[in-house]
């Protein structure tokens, strides 16, 4: 083995949360390692946000030209998943290239290592035969792979994740989706309205459990009018494959697909990373950190390791709080009150802080104030497509919002103004004073606020 290499930093993992504290601590003067054994900028990029939005953005543009009838004329829709695909390898995802990433890191001051990282002490990390030693310490921000569920006859078939759904260049003719949450939902919309058979399988009672009851019978409404069979309730008891899928669900139906997406959580990346060495448990689900990012001593934790919400932006918001505890800059620790997410569905479910029931259960004096889009004046104005509520979630004690969903189109653009709200715990008494421009989608906020009172 080679003489350890000291440095000042090693980032495990160069996903967007690794990307982001590496990046920032290198252009900062430190002498930083970023390590990746994949590609450098991780899930979102490749294979999670960017190209299924692609592949959503396609799918609405086809779904918007089928409403056209009883709007405007007549339309003729013919689905092409050519340019869709194309836009994935060529403009998303560099074919899966990721030159454009190391060179963006090394171009800072960056040293880049292609490789797995194992921990192999306070402040070590070995990646093959080369040990480093970070005297500030390490970041881990190793993200999350697909949960394979243990089904019977599951291990072994050629099921998809979200990456080899990413991938497809063509489209297969049916689909069977194992787990109705945002992966699931997102990608079933998505090639259903490409002409693809779609079949979801739920095993809880509702799509998107996490969210608010009515946001799973919108996200439900609209699968269904996409022509997506939803099954909920119901989970997979064996599969076969013998050219295509047959899955036998818990109550004995048979489902046949020619693809088996299985899109049932994510797990964190935790196994192997020698975390034991670092009397860390490697058997945890997640990495629990403090406000600081901080897991233990001289390592961080970013990103969809910690469990705190997987999604980009969190892994960006802690990879922030991480680069300025390890630079001794400051500034606010990590607060997850006003934690937002959307589903990018038509329409979009955005959501923020707490659902109605996460806030009964905190024992909050909840007050709650619900709007259906298609009741506002640009609900009716926008007719059809105009699916969708807008919901908010008082703390009537303290007289703030600690929760909303906006659901509908710009959904994930309305739930911006409720995130303010409830970052910055606006009183009530002072949103309702506000002016809410006419006839937009939002102005359905201010009437949801006054149901609150
Ligand atoms: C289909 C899909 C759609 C999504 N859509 C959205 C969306 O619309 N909006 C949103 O906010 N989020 C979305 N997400 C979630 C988002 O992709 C993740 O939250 C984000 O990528 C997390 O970043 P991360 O840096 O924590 O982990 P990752 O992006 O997973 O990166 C971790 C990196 O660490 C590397 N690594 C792991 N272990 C080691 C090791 N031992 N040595 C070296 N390298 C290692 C991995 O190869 C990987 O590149 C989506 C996810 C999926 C799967
Ligand atoms: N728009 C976005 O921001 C976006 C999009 C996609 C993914 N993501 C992130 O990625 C994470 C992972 O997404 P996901 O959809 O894989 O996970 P998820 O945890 O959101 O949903 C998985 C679903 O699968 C169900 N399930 C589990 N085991 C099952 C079984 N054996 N049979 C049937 N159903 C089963 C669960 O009840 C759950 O509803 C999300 O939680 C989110 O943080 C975000």
């Amino acid at each position: 083995m080679a003489e350890a290499r000291q440095v000042d930093v090693v980032v495990v993992g160069l996903g967007v949360g690794g990307e982001e504290v590496a990046g920032r601590l290198a252009a900062a003067g430190l002498n930083v390692v970023g390590v990746e054994q994949r590609l450098v900028g991780g899930e979102c990029p490749y294979w999670g946000c960017i190209p299924t939005k692609i592949m959503v953005r396609a799918g609405n543009a086809l779904a918007e030209a089928r409403r056209i009838p009883g709007l405007a004329g007549a339309s003729t829709v013919e689905p092409d998943w050519a340019p869709v695909a194309k836009r994935i390898r060529d403009e998303a995802t560099d074919d899966w290239n990721d030159k454009v990433a190391v060179d963006r890191f090394t171009g800072r001051g960056g040293t880049f290592v292609r490789g797995t990282a194992t921990i192999t002490g306070p402040g070590r990390v070995r990646v093959g035969e080369q040990e480093y030693a970070a005297t500030r310490g390490v970041v881990v921000a190793a993200g999350t792979a697909a949960v394979i569920p243990p089904i019977d006859g599951l291990s072994g078939t050629p099921y998809w994740t979200n990456r080899e759904a990413v991938e497809a260049a063509t489209l297969p003719e049916s689909m069977l989706v194992l787990g109705g949450g945002a992966i699931g939902c997102e990608l079933a919309q998505a090639y259903a309205r490409f002409g693809v058979r779609v079949t979801v399988i739920e095993g809880s009672p509702r799509l998107l459990s996490l969210e608010e009851p009515e946001s799973s019978e919108v996200a439900a409404a609209a699968l269904t009018a996409d022509g997506v069979q939803v099954r909920t309730g119901v989970r997979a008891r064996h599969v076969a494959h013998d050219g295509s899928f047959r899955v036998t669900l818990t109550d004995d139906t048979v489902l046949t697909g020619e693809k088996l997406l299985v899109a049932t959580g994510r797990a964190a990346r935790l196994a192997g990373l020698g975390l034991e060495h670092v009397g860390l448990d490697p058997s945890a689900r997640f990495l629990s950190t403090d406000e600081r990012m901080r897991a233990g001593d001289r390592i961080w934790a970013v990103g969809d390791v910690t469990g705190n919400g997987a999604f980009t932006h969190m892994a960006m918001y802690e990879a922030d709080v991480a680069v300025r505890d390890i630079l001794g800059q400051g500034g606010p620790a990590a607060d997850y009150r006003a934690r937002p997410r959307v589903t990018f569905l038509d329409p979009e479910i955005g959501a923020v802080g707490m659902t109605e029931q996460q806030a009964r259960d905190a024992g909050l004096d909840v007050r709650v104030g619900h709007v259906p889009l298609n009741r506002t004046s640009r609900g009716f104005i926008h007719g059809p497509g105009n699916e969708g509520f807008l919901k908010l979630v008082a703390d009537r004690g303290r007289g703030v919002l600690v929760g909303g969903t906006t659901a509908g189109q710009s959904g994930g653009e309305m739930i911006g103004a409720v995130s303010v709200a409830v970052h910055a715990e606006v009183p009530i008494e002072t949103l309702l004073g506000q002016i809410w421009a006419y006839p937009t989608f939002h102005r359905g906020l201010g009437e949801a606020l006054k149901a609150l009172v």
